[in-house]
């Protein structure tokens, strides 16, 4: 290794999200230095693997969606192995580490013991952590964001406050089924005993912050918000809401709630002794996927990012004082940017669950065997697809809340059975753009006086035509970021951000490419037809007849 390597003071940032874990490592300077990639349903690298996509839906209840708490722990492992065999640098350089996760997920202890035995190690190197920790969790399958099973509890959360606008105006959002409070709720009532038995409930992002520490970190206030637990403007949690949940639910969750950039403490011995790691390398909080993507990629509130990963995402920074009165579909959450105790800024989020997965599906059913050979059926199209429009719920929608199925239409806005393949994979990408515009405007973001800049991340930002539909729907140039993990880069960016007492890096890391400029004619017809796919879909969720 040269002097030079053994110099540098590099930082990791992970992402476990959906599907896969995700790790970055840059230098100061941001350069990316190496990226590595653990897919859940990697029959070659994980014991622990799930098919076909990561996570298991019940047979009998197929609304019931979770992921083994193996898995992740199993794909930590194998994400620093693979780090280090890449031999692109020295572990021991890492100084500082910091992630997120999937929001809302939920994670069940039974005990610290293990964790805390992370700290001290000096067992059998060869033990892994899913070894270490086989009985520390009173329950393994962890619910993750794509659950939808938890209508009731939902109701009983928003009545207890007095009605879903209560709801909104305490946690930022109505009640939402995979929202952690609901979730815990019906493990409390529906499990009890294992409610009895569990100590702590982490969320995904401070489950991996725990595992990095070696003991329990406390819940971070911006992928907090996205529990129907916290008040987000007071930063603390909601009394009202926790007792409806569980009973000592605070005790469980932790009292404690910190920003995204906050320093933990120095990594757990277990990865000194068995990866290298330097035994000062500090653990910064880790946040929700969401936020991370938008401490890394937003260089002012007035840039929206848009994320296009197993969920399509979008958010934008509303200030505390323009809360609407009316509850959104949508959620606000304590926003990243200016996390601290004055922040007046929230960050708006929406969450579309029928992101890439229903896109894949599409490609299969019009048998185009890769994107490139979907894009040559696509110019076989013309923007507006002369007229036909779809709405592609296949797994039950968040926005619009709890709708499954799939509804075609002609130009007449006559409901029809099937769209031809030609059509069918153009209403795919108009449609999940429109619907982006849409719940934009209906959460009263100006496009035009309040929003500079579309900065596009996720897997399918890779997508050009995916691009220029959005740029042409929202009328504005899209730029995708260099690095399209921007979730785990936000996390690399917040630990160099705390370990060198910076403000905010995120202005100088965003070197964004001009990826889709907007074509005006077509962003003219777009405008008409957004109008038409939002009274569509008024229809659709008020039951077509
Ligand atoms: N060129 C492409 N066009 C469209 N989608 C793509 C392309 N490349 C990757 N994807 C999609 O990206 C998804 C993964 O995105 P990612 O942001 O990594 O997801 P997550 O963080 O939820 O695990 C895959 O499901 C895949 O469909
Ligand atoms: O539920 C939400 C946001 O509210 C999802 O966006 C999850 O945070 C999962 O993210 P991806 O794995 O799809 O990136």
């Amino acid at each position: 290794m040269s002097n030079e390597k053994n110099s540098q003071r590099l930082y990791l940032g992970l992402d476990l999200s959906t599907q896969q874990l995700k790790g970055i490592v840059i230098d100061e300077q941001l350069q990316t230095i190496a990226e590595e990639a653990i897919s859940f349903n990697d029959k070659s690298l994980l014991t622990h693997h799930v098919q076909p996509n990561g996570f298991i839906v019940d047979k009998d209840d197929k609304r019931c969606i979770t992921t083994p708490v193996f898995v992740f722990l199993e794909a930590i492992d194998v994400l620093f192995q693979k780090l280090r065999d890449q031999k692109k640098f020295d572990l021991s350089n890492i100084v500082g580490i910091s992630g997120c996760g999937q929001q809302h997920g939920s994670v069940y202890w039974k005990t610290k013991t293990e964790l805390e035995s992370l700290k001290n190690f000096n067992k059998e190197k060869t033990l892994s952590l899913v070894d270490i920790l086989q009985s520390s969790f009173s329950r393994i399958d962890c619910p993750i964001w794509m659950d939808s099973s938890t209508t009731h509890e939902c109701q009983m959360i928003e009545k207890a406050v007095g009605n879903a606008q209560n709801l909104f105006q305490i946690t930022g959002s109505k009640a939402y089924e995979r929202f952690t409070g609901s979730q815990i709720m019906k493990v409390a009532t529906k499990t009890s005993d294992v409610y009895q038995q569990t100590e702590r409930i982490q969320l995904i992002s401070n489950f991996l912050a725990s595992i990095l520490l070696g003991e329990y970190a406390p819940v971070d206030l911006s992928d907090g918000s996205g529990m129907n637990l916290l008040d987000i403007r007071q930063h603390k949690w909601s009394k009202e809401c926790l007792n409806t949940c569980g009973k000592d639910l605070e005790k469980k969750l932790s009292e404690k709630l910190v920003y995204p950039r906050t320093a933990l403490g120095t990594i757990a011995k277990y990865f000194v002794e068995r990866y290298g790691f330097n035994s000062q390398c500090q653990i910064v909080s880790c946040t929700g996927d969401n936020p991370s993507s938008y401490y890394a990629l937003a260089s002012d509130p007035k840039t929206v990012v848009i994320s296009l990963g197993t969920s399509d995402t979008v958010m934008a920074s509303i200030p505390a004082s323009a809360m609407p009165k009316e509850a959104l579909d949508g959620h606000l959450l304590v926003n990243p940017l200016t996390a601290n105790p004055e922040s007046n800024l929230l960050m708006l989020l929406l969450c579309f669950k029928n992101g890439s997965l229903v896109r894949e599906r599409v490609r299969e059913e019009i048998a185009a065997k890769d994107w490139q050979a979907m894009s040559k059926i696509l110019g076989e199209t013309t923007p507006s697809n002369n007229g036909f429009i779809g709405y592609f719920y296949d797994d039950h929608e968040i926005l619009p809340q709890n709708i499954q199925g799939r509804f075609y239409f002609n130009k007449d806005g006559q409901q029809i059975n099937d769209l031809e393949a030609v059509y069918k994979a153009r209403a795919v990408l108009e449609g999940q753009c429109l619907a982006k515009r849409l719940y934009l405007q209906k959460a009263n973001v100006d496009l035009n006086n309040s929003v500079d800049r579309i900065v596009v991340t996720g897997g399918a930002s890779a997508n050009t035509d995916l691009l220029q539909i959005l740029a042409d729907v929202f009328g504005k140039t899209v730029y995708t970021a260099l690095a399209p993990n921007s979730g785990a880069l936000g996390g690399a960016l917040r630990a160099i951000d705390v370990i060198n007492q910076k403000s905010n890096s995120t202005s100088s890391t965003v070197e964004c490419l001009v990826a889709a400029q907007p074509r005006n004619e077509f962003t003219a017809i777009y405008n008409e037809m957004l109008a038409g796919y939002a009274k569509l879909e008024d229809k659709i969720v008020k039951g077509i007849k």
